[in-house]
């Protein structure tokens, strides 16, 4: 397969572009000696740019021989556990054919292929400059992690709500991935103000994310504000940061009651013959529950916090619900515990004693507190939004007399959707495209309002056989992150990756 995606992503041979794609070659042949002979110009030109970050893109450009040719580092723009991530001007945009460009479709300004016509092509001087974000992987990650989040990414290629891998660069330990740049507004921003109509339009392109990489078993396992990058003006999010990401199709032992509808349905009658012992075992013999608990506090699912060996993307689609109980009760973050403990005790504040050991039951463990302020049940959601969102007892009085809007009763039926305890009983990605509420922006909302439920069972995108891509993935990203190559071989190898679009091959090429 890397061959075929080596034809479709190379480079326009200039002979085959149209004489202003000539026309810029030369002018950015000429530019190239000069931007070599001061590489670090362009920081300087940025006097906001503090010393740190500045230090940061300098050492890149040391390290990468020859990037400043092709991106011209402008800024850092984020900061993460795993990785900082720089804008950049992309310089050589228009030598490449961008599929994975959202702005660029149904514009004129790509280069054009040998035998297509060239007719309205954009010139030169009206080109607009084009942006990436630069992700640096810490070195201290480990090279298969960083190969799972390529792989991932390739998986998931072809989504315009999900962020696509532009290319990958290796130098020994260090790696960048080079990913388009999205212009997004900062959740702080808007998440105490948004309208339902607003919050539908969001939790839409979410959903139509987490669809896709529910139908290819991929578990995000970060979802959380600042990895959905949300432009207000065009109401259009994409998801970042597969870091943490997993397939959920991994064998893993099934050993947890919920794994099954038979000891799930016993786990959740059981529960109630539970007789909690005082006290602890002292010399307990028993083995620790191991599971997989990445993701970001205050927003794992409580499958995660208990533990459960056999997560599945459900435990995304409960971080979603997190994100939607913020922008109702105008609270982020919503959950903040330092611990698991403590976030089970927070999510217990909400569902009361008698559903948290049930859900407990259900993982195999048991739900004991001394915490007399704990109800036996839960709160009402609606209560809860409109205690913490009035600010005042008598406006939340008032409220609560009134009947729920019909857009209000729809949010709050996939909140509760959204946030089931039971991750069997949770929404799927799937149905939840399915649900009123992502559609509350529809003009004909709720009269004439029909959705076209034909297609909603189905992914809205190519999917290419997972455990083919899967393998053949892993082979060519292994490969560029393989270690003891010479550092030549491996550039060469990275050169050989550049503009190897996913996106380029989904279309039925392969
Ligand atoms: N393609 C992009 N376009 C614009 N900004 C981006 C892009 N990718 C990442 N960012 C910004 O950089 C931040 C950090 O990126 P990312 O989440 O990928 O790194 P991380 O190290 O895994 O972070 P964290 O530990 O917080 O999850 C994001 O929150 C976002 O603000």
């Amino acid at each position: 397969m890397s061959s075929v995606v080596t034809k479709q992503s190379e480079k326009l041979d200039a002979s085959k572009q149209a004489a202003d794609v000539d026309d810029i070659d030369e002018c950015e042949a000429t530019d190239i000696d000069e931007e070599k002979s001061d590489k670090y110009e362009m920081m300087e030109s940025r006097a906001d740019v503090p010393e740190q970050d500045r230090e940061e893109m300098e050492e890149i450009i040391n390290v990468f021989d020859g990037l400043e040719n092709q991106y011209k580092l402008m800024e850092k723009i984020g900061e993460g556990t795993f990785s900082s991530v720089y804008k950049a001007e992309d310089l050589k945009y228009y030598d490449y054919i961008n599929d994975w460009d959202i702005d660029s479709k149904g514009l004129t300004n790509q280069p054009t292929l040998e035998g297509s016509s060239n007719e309205g092509a954009i010139s030169p001087i009206k080109r607009k400059p084009k942006f990436v974000a630069i992700k640096k992987i810490y070195a201290t990650s480990s090279p298969m992690r960083i190969l799972n989040e390529l792989e991932i990414l390739y998986l998931l290629r072809g989504i315009d709500t999900i962020a696509p891998l532009i290319t990958a660069l290796r130098n020994e330990d260090q790696v960048l991935l080079i990913l388009p740049y999205y212009q997004h507004t900062d959740f702080r921003q808007f998440y105490s103000n948004f309208s339902y109509k607003e919050m539908s339009a969001y939790f839409r392109c979410l959903f139509s994310a987490l669809t896709a990489c529910e139908a290819m078993q991929v578990m995000h396992r970060d979802i959380k504000p600042s990895n959905f990058l949300f432009n207000v003006e065009r109401k259009h999010g994409v998801l970042v940061d597969f870091g943490l990401a997993e397939h959920c199709s991994l064998p893993v032992p099934k050993n947890c009651p919920c794994a099954s509808s038979d000891t799930a349905n016993l786990a959740r009658e059981s529960y109630k013959d539970y007789e909690p012992a005082l006290g602890y075992v002292k010399n307990d013999t028993r083995p620790s529950k191991r599971a997989n608990r990445a993701g970001t506090r205050g927003f794992r699912a409580p499958e995660v916090l208990l533990k459960c060996p056999v997560q599945t993307t459900k435990i995304d689609i409960w971080s979603a619900g997190v994100i939607l109980l913020s922008f109702l009760t105008k609270r982020f973050p919503m959950f903040n515990s330092k611990d698991d403990v403590d976030a089970l005790m927070e999510i217990a504040c909400i569902f009361g004693k008698n559903e948290m050991r049930q859900v407990a039951a259900l993982h195999g463990c048991a739900f004991e507190t001394n915490v007399t302020t704990l109800t036996e049940k839960r709160v009402n959601f609606r209560k809860l939004i409109l205690w913490a969102s009035c600010g005042s007892a008598s406006i939340y009085k008032e409220k609560l007399m009134h009947k729920p809007s019909i857009e209000e009763s729809v949010c709050l039926d996939f909140l509760e959707r959204c946030l089931e305890l039971d991750c069997n009983k949770r929404i799927t990605a799937c149905e939840a495209m399915a649900h009123d509420f992502l559609y509350l922006d529809d003009p004909t909302f709720p009269f004439s309002f029909q959705r076209n439920d034909a297609n909603l069972d189905k992914p809205r995108f190519n999917s290419p056989s997972m455990e083919n891509d899967s393998t053949e993935t892993t082979q060519h990203f292994s490969r560029i992150l393989k270690d003891g190559e010479d550092n030549d071989s491996s550039m060469q190898e990275i050169s050989d990756l550049k503009r190897k679009r996913p996106s380029d091959s989904i279309d039925g090429n392969l």
